[in-house]
């Protein structure tokens, strides 16, 4: 029996810090949404007790270092399984980009074994064992539009966002979470964006509320170590787009479109610019 899941990518429509926590991680709220650029992993039985990966991206780990594996090792300690699994990840989303592509594999797989080895458990027990292996899986287990508080970890689902184009652009530059998270000073943060004022937005269900309540205190940190990421926002904004932010910890940057002539136009104007350029929608 194969199994299929979808990893969609996330974008954050805003993202706060409030305080540095005693564990190292720091206190957030952000507002997190699913836009249809995917990975897809495909699970089958191997008739071992073998867990292996393969994939037809060169840029990630296929061993214990992958979070897909790591879901699978964790799922497999936890329950006491003794079946194999082997996974084959087609990877379309770029990696180390601010798109949780790694965490929404994860949870794909967590999501997959749960259905291969007939583990019975529910969303919300598989959103517990997600925040073992990252902050962002729960959210990549449950999908959809939510509010993520704590580290990211505790989830409320919010309204979708308006259905409209996303415009992701890549710089050919990996981040680390960890350094922007280091590099930022909580106590410092001058403006700190609207949760309550992007949960409105997306009740209204107003696009242009939604571009208005964009913001992300990571940028501050990202776009110093990084200036191409600060041009690039720029550029985006100067071709057109409603609404532009980078994601996460970046460095993706996207733009919000409501018209599809214009996304495509935006693309085509990054292309010079930016190598790896998508247009995508959102999912809610
Ligand atoms: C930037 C975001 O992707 C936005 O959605 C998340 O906040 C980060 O989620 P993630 O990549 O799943 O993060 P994790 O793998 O849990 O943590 C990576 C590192 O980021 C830092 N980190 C992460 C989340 C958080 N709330 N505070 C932190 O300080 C910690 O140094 C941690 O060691
Ligand atoms: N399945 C995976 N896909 C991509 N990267 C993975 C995976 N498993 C582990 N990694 C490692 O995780 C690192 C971060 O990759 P990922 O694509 O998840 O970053 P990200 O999109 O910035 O995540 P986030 O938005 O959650 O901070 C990479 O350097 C990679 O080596």
């Amino acid at each position: 029996m194969f199994i299929y899941e979808k990893a969609p990518a996330k974008i954050n429509l805003m993202l706060d810090v409030l305080h540095k926590r005693n564990d190292g991680f720091h206190e957030v709220e952000m507002v997190m949404t699913m836009v249809d650029l995917a990975d897809r992993l495909t699970l089958h039985d191997p008739g071992t007790s073998r867990i292996s990966l393969s994939s037809q991206s060169g840029y990630i780990p296929l061993d214990d270092k992958n979070l897909a594996v790591r879901a699978a090792r964790l799922l497999r300690q936890r329950f006491g399984i003794n079946r194999g699994v082997h996974m084959h990840l087609e990877k379309r989303i770029p990696v180390a980009a601010g798109l949780a592509g790694g965490s929404s594999d994860a949870a794909a797989a967590l999501r997959g074994l749960n259905r291969l080895w007939e583990l019975g458990l529910s969303t919300a027990e598989l959103e517990d064992l997600g925040a073992e292996i990252g902050s962002d899986v729960p959210f990549c287990v449950r999908g959809g539009t939510a509010l993520a508080t704590g580290r990211g970890e505790k989830l409320e689902a919010l309204s979708s966002p308006p259905r409209c184009w996303v415009v992701l652009a890549k710089p050919p530059i990996n981040v680390s979470t960890a350094d922007v998270y280091g590099n930022l000073k909580a106590a410092e943060i001058a403006v700190h964006p609207s949760a309550s004022g992007m949960r409105e937005a997306l009740e209204q269900s107003s696009f242009e509320a939604v571009c208005g309540g964009l913001g992300n205190v990571l940028e501050d940190v990202t776009l110093k170590l990084y200036p191409g990421v600060a041009r690039l926002k720029q550029v985006m904004e100067n071709l057109g787009a409603d609404g532009v932010l980078m994601s996460g910890s970046g460095p993706t940057v996207f733009g919000l479109v409501s018209k599809e002539e214009k996304a495509k136009r935006i693309c085509n104007g990054l292309r010079g610019f930016c190598e790896e350029v998508y247009a995508v929608r959102t999912l809610g």
